[in-house]
């Protein structure tokens, strides 16, 4: 298999070196992931047979703390895939200042298929397959796409069953009753939320009069949506998998995901107590939802999903990246030079492991904050390392993206030369 979206996205690590100073050192063990796990998960099916499911997890640098990182269930999952994604982890966490390092890991399967006990079973076993690669202070899955809570809550119980000691801190993004955060479901979308809400004003823009466009309405994409939607934005297209419902005068969001709860599919609905009536609006692909003329566009599904082939078709002002990767670095260069801000994803969606460290330093100290308290802290931290990130791409004008991988980059560049990697290799 190619390591071809690896290999991306290590393009924009050598896109934003042109802009800081590290040692070579750094930047060296930066391009190369720490260790790869690649495992086979057998699985007893309901059927009584027995299926083998590929899974992975990749630790890519933990120089600045223990690695920490999402699972992902889906057909696409390979080790490129959880590569990258280990390797944003790595930018993600030192952009936002969290003491941790980067890692990924992902089982390849549709898990639309499987039963809720073959689901189990198979999370169970992947946790057999990496209990001695994972760890508290060694290395800490959370959910990613099409893992939940329950999962979370599953592979945090095995563990604790392997190490005979109840260990909560092994795994985040819990059900609350197993030392879950408060707040962490909706972290992700509320982290990106602040971000927007504290660039939106910068371009003298006001909600009521922004429209929006939003790919993927799982658990990040969804709540977002009813975040924008209460702050007077007009989101006028959301999608899933199968496809965009797009109404130019705006969606009722609330509605929709009252309705999707209890449907499982995506309708434009409005709902006025518990009657729900379906309306028909434009159906859209998702290939159709990118180019939509609104002024901002949130991916949060996929990554690869706006390519050299789909650039030229964007028409949206500004690009926040829920997803991550979303965006191959041609496709970067060229929305660039069109003049659309995109703000990248290790910044916009790091409001998911900022409170995954608030739930681990909750389980460590077994004193367990209120909602009001991790929302206060995820607010101060997102804002905080926004204008950071706002002010140099400012100072030094260049590109959002660039500006979060160097404000990484200098916190990285210090801890790997501060471990002595210089002296080890004799070239002080
Ligand atoms: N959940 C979290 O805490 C975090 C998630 N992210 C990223 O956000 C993105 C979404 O993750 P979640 O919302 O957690 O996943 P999820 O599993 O809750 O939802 C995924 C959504 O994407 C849709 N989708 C799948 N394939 C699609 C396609 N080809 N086109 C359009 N929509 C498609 C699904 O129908 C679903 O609505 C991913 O890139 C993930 O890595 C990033 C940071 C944290
Ligand atoms: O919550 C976490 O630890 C990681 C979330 C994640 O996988 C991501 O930010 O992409």
């Amino acid at each position: 298999m190619s390591d071809s979206l690896f290999a991306d996205a290590i393009q924009r690590l050598d896109l934003a070196l042109k802009y800081v100073s590290i040692s070579e050192d750094a930047i060296e063990r930066l391009k190369f992931p720490k260790a790869s796990l690649r495992v086979s998960v057998p699985v007893r099916m309901d059927d009584g047979s027995l299926r083998i499911f590929q899974g992975f997890r990749v630790r890519h640098d933990d120089t600045r703390g223990p690695t920490k990182g999402g699972i992902r269930y889906h057909p696409n999952v390979s080790l490129d895939e959880v590569k990258s994604l280990a390797f944003w982890m790595t930018f993600k966490c030192a952009a936002l200042g969290i003491p941790f390092g980067g890692a990924k890991g992902g089982i390849t399967l549709n898990p639309k298929e499987l039963s809720r006990l073959e689901l189990e079973r198979l999370s169970r076993g992947y946790i057999d397959a990496i209990a001695d690669f994972i760890g508290p202070d060694v290395d800490i899955p959370a959910p990613d796409v099409y893992t939940n809570p329950m999962i979370m809550g599953w592979m945090m119980d095995r563990y604790s069953t392997i190490r005979r000691q109840y260990t909560p801190a092994v795994v985040t993004g819990k059900p609350i009753e197993l030392g879950g955060s408060l707040g962490r479901n909706t972290a992700t979308a509320t982290g990106a939320f602040a971000v927007i809400n504290t660039m939106i004003p910068k371009f003298d823009r006001r909600p009521q009069d922004t429209t929006v466009a939003i790919q993927g309405f799982g658990n990040a994409g969804s709540v977002l949506a009813e975040l924008l939607f209460h702050a007077g934005y007009k989101v006028v297209a959301i999608s899933d998998s199968q496809g965009a419902v797009y109404d130019r005068t705006g969606l009722d969001i609330p509605s929709i995901r009252r309705y999707r709860e209890s449907n499982k599919e995506m309708q434009a609905v409005y709902c006025q107590g518990s009657v729900c009536s379906i309306v028909e609006r434009n159906r859209l692909t998702n290939a159709e939802l990118l180019a939509l003329d609104v002024d901002i566009l949130i991916p949060a599904a996929l990554e690869n999903q706006i390519t050299e082939a789909n650039v030229n078709d964007i028409m949206a002002q500004f690009i926040f990246e829920v997803a991550n990767g979303p965006i191959t670095s041609s496709a970067d260069r060229i929305l660039e030079k069109k003049g659309i801000r995109v703000f990248p994803d290790i910044l916009v969606n790091a409001g998911g492991v900022t409170v995954s460290y608030f739930e681990w330093v909750q389980n460590r100290s077994g004193w367990y904050w209120t909602a009001e308290e991790v929302d206060r802290r995820l607010q101060e931290k997102m804002i905080e390392e926004t204008e950071k990130i706002w002010k140099m791409a400012q100072e030094r004008s260049i590109s959002m993206r660039s500006a979060a991988y160097v404000h990484a980059l200098k916190r990285l560049g210090k801890s790997i030369d501060a471990k002595g990697t210089r002296n080890y290799f004799g070239r002080e």
